[in-house]
């Protein structure tokens, strides 16, 4: 059962989720008691130890999910070589990702695995192509000895591979036989080499798994401390109705960089915010601090506008003390980012299954359109869809190069036109061809970001839109605005220009890591009236998800 990471949730329930009108990313949290179920308000300590609970199923359920990685016997099947090298090499819990630190626990990072995997195979492989050569009736010596000669270098190179004394003499015993006695006394020579060099490792050990993945003590987790954002992601899953057992790392990771990279909006934000508005009804002076605050954090005038007024209406009728009077901010927050779905917008942003979708990718150059493109290419194709790329910013020879790599990364193929400064509509037309001939069921189309000429920018957009309302009339069209978060305010003039120029679907926002820029999202929502559609936080492949008003605003305001 695939996770689709669009929906947030198992492809087998999308029928139903696309009936529904909230995805479960805007499922309306619990505020009071998130966890209990029994309806009645708890106390603090209680919630907290919910979320604890929560938390600690999490992890075993994590912990449950990467066992089976990691404590691989060697099966009866498996070939000697495999069998000697499994054990040493993956037995500590594996991390399914580079961002192993997520897990609270920390575990040893398996980076070795993948390489000594790949050097295993092509250890096995060059052994082949020597029996294959030796045993060939018009074997050379010198083919013979510069098979030797890789299989020697291969294990040379790679002291942790396991291809032992045993393995290199049963392949030798094969291919003793076969070899030519005019070859014999040479490849001996090289095979024994071969077997001094390669052997590296003593007998390996397979050392047993660690006390806190075995069942019995998954159950207790007692001495188990989990670090401050492997809580504060739990807690924000769990307040979303998530069940422990669906959760992954990755959106555990995902959750804690995105409140990482929120840090210094939420910085300058939080502490203060709590003073002001502890205080009981605004007066004119908390009422400029706060403005003042809101619009640093980019938040824009109008924005800032309606935050206050609506915050301040709700002071004058009850007096709240810090905390709920925050709580009572993310609630403002929370609507503001979902006004677009109240009228315009559908809320659920995902390709539709058996469906041919088409993305068209917009933004200025350097607001991380390619790098979004691959990031959503790897979402797809990790959610099970067929995907392929359109490299139709054609404008820069080296766009088309960026795209392909990206593709490449995510497993995607990019269609692209040879030859610079080609029509972005016939990479397009192209592509559509390529994707319909595949069955793809997204097609993301890069398009070139010129905005110096607004004309220029409409011209290819109509075409690109043309060519697709004619060769797939069929296909469910959105296009997206990538914007840089960093730009802040000026962004927001760019994206201006952008949904004159196309009908917009949402914005992605980028580069939200290590801003303090982060309230940029709300002026987006508030003065251009277009959802966010997916947020960026990081460079990485993995730093991109589907937007959640809830998790953003929770990373925003959360002290
Ligand atoms: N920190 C951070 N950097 C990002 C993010 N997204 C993209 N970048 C970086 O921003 C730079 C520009 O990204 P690109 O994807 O090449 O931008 P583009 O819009 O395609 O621009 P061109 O390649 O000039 O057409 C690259 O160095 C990316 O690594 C993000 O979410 N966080």
């Amino acid at each position: 059962m695939v996770f689709n990471w669009f929906r947030r949730q198992h492809n087998e329930s999308q029928e139903q989720a696309q009936d529904k009108s909230a995805s479960p990313t805007q499922v309306e949290p619990q505020t009071e008691s998130p966890v209990s179920e029994s309806g009645e308000v708890s106390s603090q300590e209680q919630v907290a130890d919910d979320y604890l609970a929560w938390a600690k199923a999490a992890y075993k359920n994590i912990q449950a999910k990467q066992r089976p990685q990691t404590t691989t016997t060697p099966s009866e099947t498996e070939s000697p070589t495999q069998a000697e090298a499994e054990p040493q090499l993956v037995t500590e819990a594996v991390a399914p990702s580079s961002e192993s630190q997520a897990i609270p626990i920390q575990t040893e990072t398996p980076q070795t695995e993948s390489d000594a995997e790949v050097a295993v195979e092509a250890a096995e492989q060059a052994l082949e192509e020597l029996e294959t050569a030796v045993a060939a009736e018009s074997a050379i010596p010198e083919i013979v000895a510069a098979e030797v000669e890789k299989v020697t270098s291969i294990a040379e190179n790679v002291p942790d591979l396991s291809v032992t004394a045993e393995t290199a003499e049963n392949r030798e015993g094969v291919a003793q036989e076969a070899v030519p006695f005019w070859a014999r006394d040479d490849r001996q020579a090289r095979l024994q080499r071969l077997m001094e060099t390669a052997i590296q490792e003593p007998e390996p050990e397979v050392r047993p798994v660690s006390a806190t993945t075995e069942p019995a003590a998954i159950a207790e987790f007692a001495d188990v401390v989990f670090d401050d954002g492997f809580l504060w992601s739990a807690e924000v899953l769990a307040a979303q109705g998530r069940r422990p057992e669906d959760v992954s790392i990755e959106e555990i990771t995902w959750l804690k960089k995105l409140r990482q990279g929120l840090d210094k909006t939420r910085r300058n934000l939080i502490n203060q915010l709590k003073a002001i508005v502890g205080q009981g009804p605004l007066n004119q002076d908390a009422v400029m601090e706060i403005e003042a605050l809101l619009l640093q954090a980019d938040v824009g005038v109008e924005a800032t506008d309606y935050i206050i007024k609506a915050l301040q209406s709700k002071l004058r009728e009850q007096a709240l003390p810090p905390e709920q009077a925050i709580s009572y901010l993310k609630k403002i927050l929370r609507d503001m980012l979902e006004q677009p779905f109240v009228e315009s917008y559908k809320r659920t942003f995902a390709p539709e299954k058996d469906t041919f979708n088409i993305w068209v990718m917009t933004g200025v150059n350097g607001a991380g359109k390619t790098t979004t493109i691959g990031k959503i290419a790897h979402l797809a194709v990790k959610s099970g869809y067929k995907c392929l790329i359109a490299a139709a910013d054609t404008f820069r020879a080296a766009a088309v190069e960026q795209v392909k790599i990206w593709g490449q990364r995510s497993g995607v193929e990019a269609i692209a036109n040879p030859g610079e400064n080609t029509d972005p509509a016939a990479v397009v037309f192209d592509a559509i061809a390529a994707a319909k001939a595949r069955g793809s069921e997204l097609l993301i189309v890069d398009t070139a970001g010129r905005l110096q000429n607004k004309k220029n920018l409409m011209d290819e957009l109509s075409k690109i839109r043309r060519i697709i309302d004619k060769k797939a009339p069929d296909a469910k069209v959105e296009a997206l605005l990538v914007l840089d978060a960093t730009l802040g305010q000026n962004g927001l003039r760019q994206a201006q220009v952008f949904s004159e120029a196309v009908k917009l679907s949402g914005v992605v926002l980028t580069k939200l890591d290590g801003t303090a820029k982060g309230g940029i999202a709300l002026a987006v929502v508030q003065q251009l009236g277009l959802p966010i559609r997916f947020i960026g936080a990081g460079e990485g492949i993995e730093d991109l998800r589907p937007f959640s008003s809830y998790e953003f605003v929770e990373a925003l305001l959360s002290g």
